[in-house]
């Protein structure tokens, strides 16, 4: 299996070639050239571990890895640091199937591919006998950068440096960054926002003159942001487990499809699941629910994607996106691969902040679905869901669920359906305390997560215990602008 830039003008790569730039040189992401399908016995669906599926899947993908580097970099990946053996369980409370991909060390799903990106990575290197030091940025909302720090802290011949909007994330994601351990990690707030980040992150990365001095150095940058494709692969194999626990449970017959709703920002998470049924998971229809930031929504109901609006901080901080990268490569898809108009779109969004798609084209939308929730009415939502279902849900679960409801009631369909539950109720204390009771707002830190603990009848999680005790190690705020001579300031110090 090749992989090609989204924007066309470069060769094709390996799996591993595509892993370890991060992104294309022409700033464009790497795509599939083709769709592998799924060939199975039938009762795979149903009896398959997690690790099993996962590795059938990659290996459908990382063609230039053999079987037993993907099984080791698997079984090493989901082990006991995923607190369940069934690493992505799927609860039933209420009549609503959870998808619960918060079950990894730092308590979201990020951790799902960031636990393994580092064994992926290590071995793309030397795959392609690379003995430069790999630099991997990423920009983060709120759950990415602390699952990549925790995932490469301490890997030999890497550097982690992670940017986050100061002023736009949980209390807890910013104290699980900033007591991160690790020789290796760097993160740093930006005053700025995610967009901010995650676009200069990106020119950096086909900027000559770094990449020059940083060759000069023995070093070069990759990404672990979904922007990777590397980061994507392993997000598929979690649609094909929960279609078969589906299954299992009998809410299905083995064939008839299923709904996904996913809370998403950056569309990394429900592109994964378009390729899930692109590779034959049964999944019917696309939910891409967004909060009060979207653009995403606009785009699927009217074909004009438009960045130029205002940014809202909201109650799910991880989607507070308005550039949704993987949207590059729904277009590609979309478009039957015409690389030259998905370039003209990505040059449109650059300089002029939108870009409209041909009517023609915006007709094949028909397998998503897109809807959003403000905080009000995620507020509710949370509410709603713990007293009926006494199910403690956070606010980017509830996000997709707000938005089911208004599928199902603008269309009737009655297919089961799957939310993505993509982080756990620890990261949010403060606005889950705030939607369901009459909570005092001046609570510490460690007072909010107790009450979650409480309320949910857990003992703290490991990753919340740590980053209660741990020192802050990490005390950075910059300007955007600085961003390039922070990371060589950073990368370069002794
Ligand atoms: N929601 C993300 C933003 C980055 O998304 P990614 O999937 O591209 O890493 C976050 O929490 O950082």
């Amino acid at each position: 299996m090749d992989y090609r830039s989204t924007r066309g003008s470069e060769k094709y790569v390996t799996a591993s070639q595509a892993i370890l730039e991060g992104i294309a040189p022409d700033g464009g992401l790497y795509v599939p050239v083709n769709f592998p399908t799924i060939q199975v016995e039938p009762d795979w669906w149903i009896t398959a571990s997690y690790q099993e599926m996962a590795q059938y899947i990659l290996t459908l993908f990382l063609t230039d890895f053999t079987e037993d580097e993907i099984k080791d970099s698997i079984t090493m990946a989901y082990d006991t640091l995923f607190d369940t053996p069934t690493i992505a369980p799927v609860r039933h409370h209420g009549q609503v199937n959870y998808l619960e991909l918060f079950h990894g060390p730092t308590l979201a799903f990020k951790d799902m591919a960031l636990t393994l990106l580092p064994h992926l990575l290590t071995l793309a290197a030397k795959k392609q006998g690379m003995d430069r030091e790999l630099i991997i940025l990423t920009a983060t909302s709120g759950d990415t950068g602390k699952a990549a720090m925790a995932g490469f802290a301490d890997v030999p011949g890497t550097k982690i440096v992670v940017f986050y909007p100061k002023e736009g994330v949980s209390p807890v994601q910013e104290q699980q960054m900033v007591t991160q351990s690790g020789h290796n990690t760097f993160v740093v707030g930006i005053t700025g926002n995610f967009d901010d980040a995650q676009t200069r992150v990106k020119e950096l990365f086909i900027d000559q003159a770094m990449n020059q001095e940083l060759a000069h150095q023995e070093q070069q940058l990759s990404s672990a942001n979904s922007i990777n494709i590397g980061r994507l692969l392993p997000q598929v194999a979690y649609y094909a487990y929960a279609y078969g626990q589906l299954v299992k449970s009998g809410q299905l017959h083995l064939g008839e499809p299923m709904n996904v709703a996913v809370p998403t920002g950056n569309f990394g998470n429900i592109l994964a699941a378009y390729y899930a049924k692109k590779i034959g998971v049964p999944i019917q229809q696309l939910v891409c629910a967004s909060n009060q930031n979207h653009v995403l929504t606009d785009f699927f109901n009217q074909g004009t994607y438009n960045r130029q609006r205002d940014f809202f901080i909201t109650t799910s901080p991880s989607m507070d996106i308005l550039v949704s990268s993987n949207l590059e490569r729904f277009l590609y898809h979309l478009t039957d691969e015409d690389t030259e108009l998905v370039t003209q779109l990505m040059t449109s969004l650059e300089s002029n902040g939108q870009y409209t798609l041909p009517v023609a084209l915006q007709a094949r939308f028909s397998d998503f679905y897109a809807g959003y929730a403000d905080d009000t009415l995620v507020k509710k939502t949370i509410y709603e869901t713990y007293i009926q279902d006494h199910y403690l849900i956070e606010p980017h679960t509830a996000v997709a669920k707000a938005v089911v409801k208004q599928y199902q009631d603008v269309t009737g369909d009655k297919t089961p359906t799957v939310i993505v539950s993509t982080a756990s109720p620890f990261k949010f204390p403060q606005a889950i305390l705030e939607a369901i009771g009459d909570y005092p707002t001046d609570l510490s830190i460690s007072e909010l997560v107790t009450e979650i603990g409480s309320l949910t009848n857990q003992d703290l999680p490991q990753g919340i215990q740590a980053m209660l005790t741990n020192p802050i190690r990490h005390h950075l705020v910059i300007h955007p602008d600085d961003m390039k001579d922070t990371i060589l300031a950073l990368i370069h110090q002794n």
